[in-house]
């Protein structure tokens, strides 16, 4: 079966694309989410995220406390590298167990982080969703209610998207200029007949 990955800048648009697949009945592997979960499901990777970056960072009740880790690794690219060097191995293996327990025509895993890390290499094809920086600032600044420079932070920490433009098989404008819809069916007929 399949994998086709799908990644872009922060606000590109990623999940909403994503969502629209799901909606066509096409299984998904949102990374951001099963990274936290898996930050917090498995105990070795806690421990080691607790030893590196103290107790603080989880709460009492064993829940991430993300606005800690992420003040300290938006802020230090080695803290951010240590801290992916922790979580993304985990996150592979979890992606693939999901894809094999999967049951339909192909599947997509959504993910900040593609070409930057390994995942790359676990997918057969890669959309990269593509907005311009200033609208991508707007719609998280407007979606996580934070402010210009956290946003600013985050992407100066993820690969140019001129490269992802060029490292990807597909790309989605969603800049828009262009409606997203009739891009993914577009694709989704291409995937049909992989
Ligand atoms: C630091 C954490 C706890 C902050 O959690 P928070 O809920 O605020 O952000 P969330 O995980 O939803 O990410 C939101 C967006 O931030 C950006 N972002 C997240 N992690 C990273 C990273 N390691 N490098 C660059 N950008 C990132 C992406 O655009 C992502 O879509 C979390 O981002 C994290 O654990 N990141 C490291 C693991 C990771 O790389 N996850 C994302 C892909 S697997
Ligand atoms: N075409 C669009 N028109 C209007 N709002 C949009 C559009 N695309 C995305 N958005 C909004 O912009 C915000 C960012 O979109 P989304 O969360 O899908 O991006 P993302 O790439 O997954 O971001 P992150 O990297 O932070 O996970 C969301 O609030 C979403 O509803």
């Amino acid at each position: 079966m399949r994998i086709i990955g799908i990644t872009g800048g922060i606000g590109s648009g990623k999940t909403t694309v994503a969502k629209i697949f799901a909606l066509l009945g096409i299984p998904v592997f949102y990374a951001d989410e099963a990274a936290k979960d898996i930050m917090v499901r498995d105990q070795e990777l806690a421990s080691r995220i607790r030893g590196h970056f103290g107790e603080a960072a989880y709460f009492p009740d064993g829940t991430l406390n993300r606005k800690f880790i992420a003040d300290i690794v938006f802020a230090d690219k080695e803290q951010l590298a240590i801290l992916n060097s922790f979580v993304h191995p985990a996150t592979i293996r979890d992606s693939e167990q999901w894809a094999s327990r999967q049951n339909a025509p192909y599947v997509i895993k959504e993910a900040a982080l593609m070409f930057e890390t390994e995942s790359f290499h676990h997918v057969d094809k890669v959309i990269t969703v593509y907005a311009p920086e200033a609208l991508r600032i707007r719609r998280v600044m407007q979606r996580d209610n934070t402010d210009r420079n956290a946003v600013i932070a985050r992407m100066h920490k993820q690969l140019d998207e001129q490269i992802k433009r060029k490292l990807a098989d597909y790309v989605i404008y969603n800049d828009e200029q262009q409606l997203v819809i009739p891009q993914v069916l577009e694709l989704h007929k291409t995937f049909l007949a992989l």
